[in-house]
C-alpha cells in the first residue's frame, strides 16, 4: 500500500456560481486523485456542516492534512475518513467543515483506485461489482428552493424502470425533458431552468403532473419500456411548524391530510419513488404513509436521515420510509455513507445515491451507486455538471 504524500485544497465554482472546495490528494507511488464537494439549497435540519470555502479549507489544512500526509494509506479509506473525523473531533464536521471533509475523502478514494489502476466503483465495491447499474431518476420540472414562482413540490422526476441499460435510461430521461419543453411550448407557456436543470415553468402542482404524465407516456410509447414518475417533495420546506401545515401557495393541508394526497397521488400517478413526502422531524407520519402505501412505492427519507445512521435506526424503529437517500456531503466521508447504505440494505432499506441542487463536474457518486449496487442514482437530466455523472456511468456500462 501505498501513503499519502500531499494533500491540496483549492476554492473552485460550482454550478450556482458560489465557491466549493476541491481536494487534490497524491500518493507516494505517484497515483492522483481529485475531487469537489457539492452543496445543498434544500438541506436538511441535520445535515454535517458546510463551512464558508476559504475558512474550511484554512481549517482542514491546519488540522486534517498533517493527520493524513505520511500518516494515512491511499487505499485505506476507513483509515482516512477515521483521521478527517479525529482531526475534526465535533459530531457534524462543524470545525474542518463537511465541505472539505467530503472533498478529502473522495479525492483518497480515487487516488487509492489509481494507485491499484482499478476504476473507482471497483475500489469502493470490490471485484464482482460492475455488473448492476442504478436507474437515474431525472428531475424533469421542479421549483420549491430550486426555482422561484414555480411548482411547490421540487422535483418532478422520471423514472425509466423498463430500460434495458443505463445509457437507454439517460436518453429517455433526455427525452422526457424535451416532451415537457414541447408540452409547454404547446400550451404557451415559457418557462426558464431550475438549479438542477429541470424546467420551472410557472404551473401549478396539478398541471405539473399532467404534463410530467404525458411526457413519459409518449417517452414510452417512443423507446418501447416503462418510464414511471417519482417525486421529491422535500416536504420540510412546505412544513410550517407552528401551524402544524403544509403550504402549497394558498392552499394548505394538516399531516393527516398530507398523508392522504400523497397516498392519492402515489395511486393516481402510479407513483414509484417519493422523497421527503412529510417534514423530516415527523418519523411518526413517515411510519402512517408507509404502512399505506410502502408495497406499491418508495417512500425515501432525504432531509429525514440525512445520510446519518443514528437518524436511520431511529426510522428502522418506527417503521417510518423504506428506503433512504445517499448524500455523502450530507455526512461529510465516505465511510460514513457506506455504513449507511450497509444498515439501509440490511433492514430491507433501498438506498438511493443522489447529486445536491449545487454541484461541480465530480462524478464520484456515478461510481458510488454501483459499488453499492444502489437500485437508483438522481442526479439531474440534462446541464453539465449532471451530464457529468450520466456520462460516467454510460462509461461505466461500457467498461470505458
Ligand atoms: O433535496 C434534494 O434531494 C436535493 C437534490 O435534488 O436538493 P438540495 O441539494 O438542494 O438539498
Ligand atoms: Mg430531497
Amino acid at each position: 500500500m501505498t501513503l499519502i504524500a500531499d494533500v491540496s485544497l483549492r476554492r473552485i465554482l460550482d454550478s450556482r456560481g458560489n465557491g466549493t472546495v476541491e481536494a487534490e490528494v497524491t500518493t507516494d507511488s505517484g497515483g492522483f486523485g481529485r475531487a469537489a464537494a457539492p452543496s445543498g439549497a434544500s438541506t436538511g435540519e441535520y445535515e454535517a456542516i458546510e463551512l464558508e470555502p476559504a475558512e474550511a479549507i484554512a481549517k482542514a489544512r491546519e488540522l486534517a492534512v498533517p493527520r493524513l500526509v505520511g500518516e494515512v494509506f491511499a487505499g485505506d479509506q476507513r483509515g482516512v475518513d477515521q483521521a478527517l473525523h479525529g482531526a475534526d473531533g465535533t459530531d457534524d464536521f462543524s470545525k474542518i467543515g463537511a465541505n472539505s471533509a467530503v472533498a478529502i475523502s473522495m479525492a483518497a478514494a480515487k487516488a487509492g483506485a489509481d494507485t491499484q489502476g482499478i476504476p473507482l466503483y471497483q475500489h469502493l465495491g470490490g471485484a464482482f461489482r460492475g455488473r448492476n447499474f442504478p436507474v437515474p431518476l431525472g428531475n424533469v420540472v421542479g421549483g420549491g428552493e430550486h426555482a422561484a414562482d414555480a411548482t411547490h413540490i421540487q422535483e418532478f422526476l422520471a423514472a425509466p424502470v423498463g430500460a434495458p441499460s443505463v445509457v437507454d435510461a439517460v436518453f429517455a430521461n433526455a427525452a422526457v425533458h424535451q416532451e415537457v419543453h414541447d408540452i409547454l411550448t404547446g400550451r404557451d407557456i415559457a418557462a426558464g431552468k431550475g438549479d438542477e436543470g429541470a424546467w420551472a415553468p410557472s404551473v401549478d402542482d396539478a398541471e405539473a403532473f399532467e404534463i410530467v404524465a404525458e411526457a413519459t407516456e409518449r417517452v414510452e410509447d417512443e423507446f418501447g419500456f416503462e418510464v414511471r414518475m417519482g417525486l421529491d417533495v422535500a416536504g420540510a420546506e412546505l412544513y410550517d411548524a407552528d401551524e402544524g401545515v403544509y403550504s402549497y401557495g394558498e392552499r394548505t393541508r394538516d399531516t393527516a391530510a398530507q398523508i392522504d394526497y400523497i397516498a392519492d397521488l402515489v395511486d393516481e400517478y402510479d407513483l414509484v419513488y417519493v422523497e421527503d413526502p412529510l417534514d423530516e422531524n415527523d418519523y411518526e407520519a413517515f411510519a402512517d404513509l408507509t404502512e399505506r402505501v410502502g408495497a406499491e412505492t418508495l417512500i425515501c427519507g432525504d432531509d429525514l436521515f440525512v445520510t446519518n445512521t443514528d437518524r436511520l435506526a431511529e426510522g428502522i424503529e418506527q417503521g417510518a420510509a423504506n428506503s433512504i437517500l445517499i448524500k455523502p456531503n450530507q455526512i461529510g466521508t465516505l465511510t460514513d455513507a457506506f455504513d449507511a447504505i450497509e444498515l439501509a440494505v440490511e433492514n430491507g432499506y433501498e438506498p438511493v445515491v443522489s447529486h445536491r441542487s449545487g454541484e461541480t463536474e465530480d462524478a464520484t457518486i456515478a461510481h458510488l451507486a454501483v459499488a453499492t449496487d444502489a437500485p437508483f442514482i438522481k442526479t439531474g437530466t440534462v446541464g453539465g455538471e449532471r451530464t457529468a455523472k450520466l456520462n460516467e456511468l454510460i462509461r461505466i456500462e461500457d467498461n470505458a
